[in-house]
């Protein structure tokens, strides 16, 4: 389970010139500081898939950074299953596995060797790392290039390696960045089971998207952020309630709402 109280994050601007037009205008802009994220809160329970909704800038990937101790946050908690990632973050990433937008492999290594790399990171015995390899590889579907330089991956090829990365530790927890951003109907399709696998073994899975029929599909929980700050958590029922429509109009009813 990981619960996330109040977080906030803010940056200070080191160039004022190269702000957008957009971000000049923003009210998050205070001064010498951008505040990204103003407060942020959910919770998902085990076995629950979390899907985490906003417009571009809205926040979500400070939000994610910030659960998975790549960024400290000025305020507010994350406690996964008991341990606070803020006091405790060797011990929290231990429990999570984090899948970011930016990372990248390694690309004189292999598909195997980029996971192994990292399992050995997490402290794992050779015959574990092996084991969970070939596992993984079933899973995502990566066998045919496991044993290839990945640095001539095709961008499905990459996200589902880097996906078995984040996870090659069996995390109590796992966070995705748009997961499935890029990705052809396939390798999506392939990523999306992976979660419902993850999701039947009961490990929660918080994956932001833009993707509403993902969200229909897979979520039992959405949380809306938008000017980084909550505008909606609560269950998928509940969203899809909240218009007669389209998921589409569920979730511009909460970004029009006041936060
Ligand atoms: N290091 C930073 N310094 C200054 N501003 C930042 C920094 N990181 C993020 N921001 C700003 O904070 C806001 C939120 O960014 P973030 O990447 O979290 O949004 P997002 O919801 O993930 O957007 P998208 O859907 O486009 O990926 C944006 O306006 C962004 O420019």
């Amino acid at each position: 389970m990981i619960e996330v109280n109040q977080l906030a994050k803010k940056f200070v601007i080191e160039n004022p010139k190269k702000l957008s037009e957009q971000e000049r205008q923003d009210p998050r802009l205070k001064g010498r500081f951008f505040h990204s994220v103003k407060s942020v809160s959910f919770q998902c329970n085990n076995g629950q898939v979390l899907g985490l909704l906003g417009p571009n800038g809205a926040g979500k990937t400070t939000t994610l950074r910030m659960l998975s101790t790549a960024l400290q946050p000025d305020a507010g908690s994350v406690v996964i299953n008991g341990v606070d990632v803020i006091d405790k973050p060797l011990a929290a990433r231990q429990k999570l596995g984090f899948l970011s937008g930016s990372t990248g492999l390694y690309g004189r290594l292999t598909g195997r060797e980029n996971i192994a790399y990292f399992g050995r990171l997490h402290g794992m015995a050779e015959e574990a790392i092996e084991a969970r390899i070939k596992e993984l590889a079933d899973l995502l579907d990566l066998h045919e290039y496991l044993d290839r330089r990945s640095e001539n991956f095709s961008t499905g090829m990459k996200q589902k390696t880097n996906i078995a990365r984040a996870v090659v530790h069996n995390p109590e927890v796992v966070i995705l960045d748009e997961p499935t951003t890029g990705l052809d109907i396939m390798a999506a399709q392939t990523v999306l089971n992976f979660i419902r696998g993850l999701k039947k073994q009961g490990v929660p899975v918080i994956f932001s998207t833009h993707h509403l029929e993902e969200v229909s599909e897979l979520c039992d929980r959405v949380t809306v952020i938008d000017q980084g700050e909550t505008r909606f958590s609560d269950t998928i029922e509940a969203f899809k309630g909240l218009s007669d429509t389209s998921l589409s109009d569920s979730f511009l009813t909460t970004i029009a709402r006041e936060a």
